[in-house]
């Protein structure tokens, strides 16, 4: 049998970053950036002031106290966006706005709220022409150097970022209103099996709702992918074959990436596995996990790489979450692709089969457990930390269900907060265990 990384390493040779696309802005977030984005100015441009109030050398108002003001001519008005450069000369003052161009000739900003007018509290008027200082500032107070932010030329995203609000901003701040993106990838999700319905639909004795073909699409529209959703197909190898076949032409449309559910095991009617025998791209083969064990792998003709999950829910929620969401994200052009895994430790006790890796859904073994939130936001979310750790910081988990990985247990999968990773070598696992998790 193959080993659990051995597999995984196997699928994600199969991924490489897609071709990438010039975008609008909005429309790159989510994606991952194919250029590194330099600023061809300065960040800030240009000095510029960091408050309302009035531009001054600082030298003129240095001897001001509240009961001795020092008076300045008013020589402009500059809101921000005003292209004005009046020389602000000894004695002068301009009244400024926040993020107005900072006059030559002042080297300090005085907040209004530091100074009076002829017309205190009423509008600025011109023709008072004057404003008085009532507290001293330092040289270069509430003035925003040009290139505080960033130099011209300087590197402000990295090719490789996930794009996010902040990628957005930062990009329409130098200037960019499209950026160069790797396209997202597109995957169609094939279940099969003779006793799967469409959900919804009635029920005789012997058939059941497909889920696992709407699992697999919402795991893979949530692993950033655009998604065609197909099936159940019918237990019928050689028109499963020409619908993969098709897929893989581009015959739906082009795709980028085909995950099947279901008919890769022992079983007379295994669809998948004879739909693809003689693919000489597709190997099935046993994977030293549980669940998830019997897994198909390869690429069709046309070059489209195929993952073939177990039928059984658990095995395929499993399998899409270690072997094809770190292939999808590596499509994506991202270069870290795995769940980071965290030191957790055991509050339950379960044995593991033997010579097998073991994924077991597991909850937080804390009163917050029930609440939906994730171990990750355990500091922030109001719960006390202490309840759920350890002495050591780690957090307590224990299996999501009493009846644990059983590879059936569909309905219950969703109170599953993450997956422990139990080596195969382990046999037991006890209360006080040291566990891997990782919070899906
Ligand atoms: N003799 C053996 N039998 C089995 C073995 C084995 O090694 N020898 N392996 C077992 C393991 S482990 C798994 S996992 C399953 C995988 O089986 P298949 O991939 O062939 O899946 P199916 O037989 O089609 O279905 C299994 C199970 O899951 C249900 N199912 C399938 N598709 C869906 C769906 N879209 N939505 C909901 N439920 C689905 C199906 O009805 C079956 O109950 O094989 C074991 N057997
Ligand atoms: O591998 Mo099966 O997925 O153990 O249930």
């Amino acid at each position: 049998m193959r080993g659990l990384d051995e597999h995984r390493a196997a699928t994600l040779a199969l991924a490489t970053p897609l071709p990438t696309v010039e975008v609008h802005l909005l429309d790159a977030l989510g994606l991952v950036l194919a250029e590194d984005v330099a600023t061809p100015e300065a960040l800030p441009r240009w000095d510029n002031s960091a408050m309302d109030g009035y531009a001054v050398r600082a030298a003129d108002v240095a001897a001001a106290r509240p009961d001795a003001p020092v008076r300045l001519r008013v020589v402009a008005d500059l809101a921000a966006g005003s292209d004005d450069e009046p020389e602000v000369t000894p004695g002068a003052a301009a009244r400024i706005m926040t993020g107005a161009p900072v006059p030559p000739g002042a080297d300090a900003v005085v907040p209004v709220e530091l100074t009076a007018t002829a017309v205190t509290g009423g509008a600025w008027e011109p023709d008072e022409g004057a404003v008085l200082v009532r507290e001293p500032v330092a040289t270069g107070a509430h003035v925003r150097c040009a290139g505080d932010d960033a130099a011209a030329g300087d590197t402000v995203l990295r090719a490789g970022a996930l794009v996010g609000p902040a990628h957005v901003a930062a990009a329409a701040s130098v200037g960019r209103s499209t950026l160069v993106v790797h396209r997202r990838p597109r995957v169609a999700v094939v279940s099969t099996g003779d006793e799967l319905v469409p959900p919804g639909e009635p029920l005789r004795r012997g058939q059941i709702p497909d889920s696992n073909s709407w699992l697999l699409a919402a795991a893979a529209r949530e692993a950033g992918a655009d998604v065609l959703r197909l099936g159940p197909e019918r237990d019928d190898p050689a028109a499963l074959h020409r619908l993969l076949r098709a897929l893989d032409a581009g015959e739906h449309g082009a795709v980028d990436a085909i995950v099947t559910s279901g008919g890769v095991s022992a079983g007379a009617y295994d669809v998948v596995k004879a739909a693809l025998a003689d693919e000489p791209g597709v190997a099935f083969v046993p994977v030293a996990v549980q669940p998830g064990k019997p897994q198909g792998l390869g690429r069709l003709p046309g070059g489209t790489p195929v993952w073939t999950l177990p039928g059984n829910p658990v095995s395929s929620a499993t399998s899409f979450e270690v072997f094809v969401r770190p292939a999808l994200l590596r499509m994506r052009g991202l270069v870290d692709v795995e769940r980071p895994r965290v030191p957790a430790v055991a509050a339950d006790s379960w044995s593991t089969p033997v010579g097998r890796a073991q994924l077991m859904p597991v909850v937080r073994a804390d009163p917050g457990a029930d609440s939906g939130t994730r171990p990750g936001a355990l500091a922030s979310d109001g719960a006390d930390p202490a309840a759920a750790r350890s002495g050591d910081g780690r957090v307590a988990v224990r299996r999501a269900t009493p009846r644990g990985s059983g590879s059936h247990l569909v309905a219950r999968l969703a109170v599953a907060q993450g997956l422990a990773v139990i080596p195969a070598g382990v046999e037991q696992v006890r209360p006080g265990d040291s566990l891997e998790v990782f919070w899906t």
